[in-house]
């Protein structure tokens, strides 16, 4: 029940930032953090381009409701005001999955919903993990493949933006 993958997301003010003040916060329980990807909006495409990253948490001392609550915590810290479904926003921390949870609770859909068609989550998660799988979805790669390609063309690698 400690393991977890968590997608940042920013495109307000000071993007890496905000996605660097998640990793500081979390402090020992991050595993592994991707490359920062600028990526193009979707869901609501009329906004400014996106930073994205996805990480691996593990902390025996939390579980799955602990991992939303740092998000949230953290996404309150990073002066996030919720205004549009999708739209434009400071940070965004999304709780991927946790080991062994399954949730249909709405205040915790573990799987997330949105991870199949999202390449902004399946790319960076793929590069920290290849042989990461999607419950009841099957392997990451797959979902990956099956997406347009122009969803994938638009997650682009900023190796530049290291967290
Ligand atoms: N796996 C999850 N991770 C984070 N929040 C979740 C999850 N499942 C349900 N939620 C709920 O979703 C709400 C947050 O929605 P939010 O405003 O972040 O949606 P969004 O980012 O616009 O859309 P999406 O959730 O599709 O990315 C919170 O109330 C939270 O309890
Ligand atoms: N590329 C990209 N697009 C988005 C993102 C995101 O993190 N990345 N988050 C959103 C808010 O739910 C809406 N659209």
């Amino acid at each position: 029940m400690s393991r977890a993958v968590l997608s940042l997301g920013s495109n307000l003010g000071d993007r890496l930032g905000r996605l660097r003040s998640v990793v500081t916060g979390l402090g020992e329980a991050v595993v592994r953090v991707s490359t920062v990807y600028e990526t193009k909006p979707w869901g609501v495409e009329d906004q400014p381009d996106f930073l994205n990253a996805v990480c691996i948490v593990d902390d025996p001392a939390r579980d799955h409701w602990a991992w939303l609550r740092a998000g949230q915590a953290l996404e309150q810290a990073a002066g996030r005001v919720r205004e549009l479904r999708w739209g434009p926003r400071t940070l965004d921390v999304d709780v991927v999955t946790v080991d062994g949870v399954r949730s249909a609770d709405p205040e915790l859909l573990l799987p997330h919903p949105g991870t199949p068609e999202r390449a902004s989550v399946l790319i960076p998660w793929l590069e920290i993990d290849p042989d990461a799988t999607l419950p009841g979805h099957g392997p990451v790669r797959d979902l990956l493949a099956a997406l347009p390609e122009a969803d994938r063309a638009g997650v682009r690698p900023r190796r530049d933006l290291a967290l």
